[in-house]
C-alpha cells in the first residue's frame, strides 16, 4: 500500500491505496502534518511501501513533511515536480515551473480522462480554472480567492461582519437574498464562485463550441454544482495526475 498526499494551502488530503489496482483503502483530510501522521499511523494493518506527494507549499515545508513521513513510516516520499510537457499535455505558462503543481496535476488527470478539450475548475482556498485544448496544449488559466479567502477578507476588513461556522452552514440552505449578515455574506460569496464557474464555461464555449468536458474538483465543488450541471465532479482529480507524474510499483 502507498500513501498519497495533496498538500494544499489550508488542508492536506490523504489516501492510502493498493498500488496494483488503485483500490482505496482509506483516506481523509487534515489541517497539519502532525494530524496526518497520527491518522495514518492509527490505521490498523497498513504497511506502507511508498509515498507520493503533490504540494503547493514552500520547499522547506514540503521537505519537513517528507522527513516526518520517512521517520514515521520508513518510506521515502516522491514529490511531483513541474514539467514542460507530460502525458501529451504541454504546460502553457511562460515559465512552466511557476504553474501550481495542483493545477498541473489536475490538468494532466483531466486530459488523461478525456483525451479532448477540457476546462478544469478547482475550488479550494483559491479558485482556479485551467484550459486544455484537444491537442493537449494547456492554454493557461485563472486564479482568484476561493470561499475561505473571500469570507475571511470580509471578516478581517469590516467591523460588523462577525458570525460563527454553524450559522454559516445554515445560511447556505438557500441562495435567496440574505436577511441577516451571515446569509448575505455566505450567499454572496457562493454567487461569486458560481459566477466564476459560469464565466469559465462561457470562455470554453467561445473557444471550443460544445466540444469539451468540464471537470469540477476541490473541497468547495458542491457549492457550484448546480451552476454547471454538465460538469464531471471528480474529487480525486489531482490524485489522478499525481499517479501519472509519480508512478510507483
Ligand atoms: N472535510 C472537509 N474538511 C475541510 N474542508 C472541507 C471539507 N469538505 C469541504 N471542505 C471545503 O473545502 C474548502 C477547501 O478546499 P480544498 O481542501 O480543496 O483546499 P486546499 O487544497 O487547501 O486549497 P488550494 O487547493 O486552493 O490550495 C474549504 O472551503 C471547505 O469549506
Ligand atoms: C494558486 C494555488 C495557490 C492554488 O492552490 C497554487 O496552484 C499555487 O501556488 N500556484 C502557483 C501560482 C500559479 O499557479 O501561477
Ligand atoms: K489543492
Amino acid at each position: 500500500m502507498i500513501l498519497e498526499l495533496d498538500c494544499g494551502n489550508s488542508f492536506i488530503k490523504w489516501r492510502v491505496i493498493h498500488v496494483a489496482d488503485a483500490v482505496i483503502e482509506s483516506g481523509g483530510i487534515v489541517d497539519s502534518d502532525q494530524a496526518l501522521v497520527a491518522e495514518v499511523a492509527a490505521l490498523a494493518s497498513v504497511r506502507l511501501s511508498g509515498c507520493r506527494i503533490v504540494s503547493v507549499r514552500s520547499e522547506e515545508e514540503t521537505d519537513a513533511l517528507c522527513a516526518l513521513i520517512a521517520q514515521a513510516f520508513a518510506v521515502q516520499a516522491r514529490v511531483a515536480h513541474p514539467a514542460r510537457e507530460m502525458a501529451g499535455v504541454r504546460n502553457g505558462y511562460d515559465d512552466y515551473q511557476r504553474l501550481g503543481m495542483d493545477r498541473w496535476l489536475a490538468v494532466l488527470g483531466a486530459f488523461h480522462l478525456t483525451r479532448g478539450a477540457c476546462l478544469v475548475i478547482d475550488l479550494g482556498t483559491a479558485a482556479k480554472a485551467d484550459f486544455v485544448a484537444a491537442d493537449g496544449e494547456h492554454l493557461g488559466g485563472y486564479i482568484c480567492p476561493g470561499m475561505p479567502l473571500m469570507r475571511s477578507q470580509l471578516r478581517t476588513h469590516t467591523r460588523r461582519i462577525r458570525y460563527d461556522d454553524a450559522s454559516a452552514e445554515r445560511a447556505l440552505a438557500s441562495l435567496e437574498p440574505g436577511r441577516s449578515t451571515v446569509e448575505a455574506v455566505e450567499r454572496g460569496c457562493v454567487l461569486m464562485l458560481q459566477g466564476f464557474a459560469r464565466t469559465q464555461l462561457e470562455q470554453a464555449r467561445a473557444l471550443w463550441g460544445q466540444d469539451f468536458t468540464v471537470f469540477l474538483t476541490g473541497g468547495d465543488a458542491p457549492l457550484v454544482r448546480e451552476a454547471v450541471p454538465q460538469a464531471r465532479v471528480v474529487p480525486d482529480l489531482v490524485f489522478v495526475g499525481l499517479a501519472m507524474a509519480c508512478p510507483l510499483d
